[in-house]
């Protein structure tokens, strides 16, 4: 799925009404409605049970479009029953856009409605009875001019932000920044429309200064704004929900764009289908060089993974003591030893050693001794296989940059955060640093997959995909060394590098998210992402669990 900036998303919402055609206030009628069909019946939404509970919803409306927004969703809500809103607009300038203005009389029209029927019922209960009955429904509208017009908030309440939009243009200032600090202080659960006031959809500088709201949910339109696939951002979006609005579908799809979020979609065409008279042959001989003493573990991980994604022959280099933990640990695997003891010293005697693997993935366990350090030195030169570098041969690689110019064309490098910056150096926000990673797999011809909640593929053509499965279960040690495996394993299955980083990402944290909700987030260790493998190739090929 291809992710959009705000200004192509604008100029799809400009198409859409002039060919549609629809005009922009029914537009942002129908964009409220799919906000309130989520409100009501989501099973995420934490309005749920308004209808029956004397929760308030708070709806915090700017003068904009994204105001104009939250005033139909009142009115929607209002209609449809809903007991207690309350609608605040924020006066932060002297300029309505035109369908905010005119969604703020039709919002006035349903408040008097109201007043009229419960002025009616009233008057009936009086005469019935000679006591008022109390009306079911409180709507209505206030103003906000400065922080004294602030209203009091409830931990019950369900708040609802709709100041700033996708039009936002400056850093937020005044009192409008105040409220913004005075909701995020309050304990309510916060549900932002189409993107937290304050942030930007794309680049965010000097972000721990600014005032930005601190959502539990976003109800983004039509699909991902970039800034929300930034860990960093999280903290301002909550869980990001995809509504759709209705905007042309051809318009998006012939939008220019480099940047992808996957989905199990995008990975079901990848995925090849084994044929029936396949032999071992046909998928593949990987080459796991990995392990030194007191980490074996990652060895064996990663082993483990390579072998349970389908490669036809493994072997793996280990040093002495990693013989009998490989043979026991996965008999399935070859084990090629080294003359070392406790770590790795010599990988390939001649360059023709290398010759009958397909694939080779480095650096599990591997340590940084300095005979390691060499036999990496010596791996890079006797190959120009892509292959895949992770933990130890990231950190080597970054102290050794002049051996960049050895590093295979299209390998896959896989560093945590920190691992990037030991390698490229660091960005002052999540936008300069993705940007930092485009540029650095250009320059360097490779593959990098950034890894994180949300895990960040850039390859040497300069297009990013972005990977959302997985869970913070697998923030555990080992899970690096599984997507090690995983992806040495499609690599020499003949995927090509690109289809194995998407395959391989989405697999992984797949399996990730099948483990946790088997065992919980708390309960499962990495070893667990490789038991659910089969799990999540089952559901990838036929749709299963
Ligand atoms: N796209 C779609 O498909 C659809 C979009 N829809 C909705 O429209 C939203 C975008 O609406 P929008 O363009 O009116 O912008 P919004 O964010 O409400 O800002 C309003 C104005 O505020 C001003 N302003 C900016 N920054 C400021 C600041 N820091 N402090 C003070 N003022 C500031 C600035 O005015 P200016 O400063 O330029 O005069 C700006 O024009 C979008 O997010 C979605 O919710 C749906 O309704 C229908 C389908
Ligand atoms: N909160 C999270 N949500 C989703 N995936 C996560 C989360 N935390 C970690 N992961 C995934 O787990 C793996 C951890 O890798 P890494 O940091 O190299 O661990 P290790 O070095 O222990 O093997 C990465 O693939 C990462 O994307
Ligand atoms: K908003």
């Amino acid at each position: 799925m291809k992710i959009l900036t705000a200004e192509q998303i604008r100029q799809a919402d400009q198409y859409t009404i002039q060919n549609e055609p629809i005009s922009s206030i029914d537009l942002m009628e129908r964009a409220a409605s799919q906000c309130v069909d989520w409100l009501l019946y989501d099973e995420d939404s934490p309005l749920g049970y308004c209808f029956s509970f004397d929760k308030t919803l708070k709806i915090f409306s700017g003068m904009g479009n994204n105001g104009g927004d939250g005033l139909v969703i009142a009115r929607l809500l209002a209609e449809k029953g809903l007991s207690n809103i309350q609608v605040f607009i924020i006066n932060y300038s002297d300029k309505y856009s035109p369908d905010c203005e005119e969604n703020i009389k039709r919002l006035e029209k349903v408040i008097q409605k109201l007043e009229k029927k419960k002025n009616k019922s009233n008057k009936k209960a009086t005469l019935a009875t000679r006591e008022p009955i109390p009306t079911q429904q409180h709507l209505s509208l206030h103003y906000i001019k400065s922080v004294s017009d602030f209203p009091e908030i409830q931990a019950s309440d369900v708040v609802i932000d709709a100041i700033f939009g996708s039009g936002l243009n400056k850093p937020i200032k005044d009192f409008t920044a105040q409220l913004i600090a005075y909701l995020n202080h309050s304990k309510a659960q916060i549900i932002a429309i189409d993107i937290p006031s304050g942030l930007f959809a794309e680049n965010n500088e000097d972000i721990e200064h600014r005032a930005i709201i601190k959502a539990n949910h976003t109800l983004t339109f039509e699909g991902y704004k970039l800034a929300f696939l930034y860990d960093q951002n999280y903290v301002f979006t909550g869980k990001v929900h995809i509504v759709h609005i209705g905007l042309d579908k051809n318009f998006m799809g012939q939008q220019a764009s480099d940047l992808f979020l996957l989905t199990k979609q995008d990975i079901y065409k990848k995925l090849k289908v084994r044929p029936k008279t396949a032999h071992k042959g046909n998928f593949g001989h990987a080459l796991l060089v990995v392990g030194s003493e007191g980490k074996m573990g990652a060895a064996v991980l990663s082993a483990k993974a390579c072998m349970r994604t389908g490669v036809g022959l493994l072997t793996v280099h280990v040093p002495k003591c990693g013989y009998n933990i490989m043979q026991t640990a996965i008999p399935e695997a070859m084990v090629v030893v080294d003359k070392k003891k406790k770590s790795i010293s010599k990988i390939c005697r001649e360059s023709t050693d290398l010759e009958k693997y397909t694939a080779i993935g480095v650096g599990c366990g591997l340590g940084k001794g300095e005979k390691t350090v060499q036999a990496f030195h010596d791996l890079l030169k006797s190959t120009s296989m892509p292959m895949v570098i992770d933990a130890d041969g990231l950190n080597i690689l970054a102290e050794n940059l002049s051996w960049w110019d050895f590093v295979p064309k299209h390998s896959i490098l896989t560093p945590h955060p920190k691992e990037f910056e030991r390698l490229f150096g660091r960005a002052n926000n999540p936008y300069l640093r993705h940007q930092l990673q485009i540029a650095m797999s250009i320059q360097r011809q490779v593959f990098i997959i950034l890894k994180g909640a949300t895990t960040c593929i850039t390859t040497p053509e300069g297009k990013t995909y972005f990977n959302t499965q997985g869970n913070a279960g697998m923030a555990t040690g080992g899970s690096g060394d599984v997507l090690t495996g995983i992806l040495t394993s499609l690599l020499a299955q003949g995927y090509t590098p690109e289809e194995a980083c998407c395959i391989g990402t989405y697999l992984h944290g797949t399996s990730g998210n099948m483990a946790a909700k088997r065992l919980s987030q708390e309960a499962m260790i990495a070893g667990d992402i490789i038991k659910y493998l089969s799990k999540a190739f089952r559901s990838l090929h036929y749709g299963e669990g």
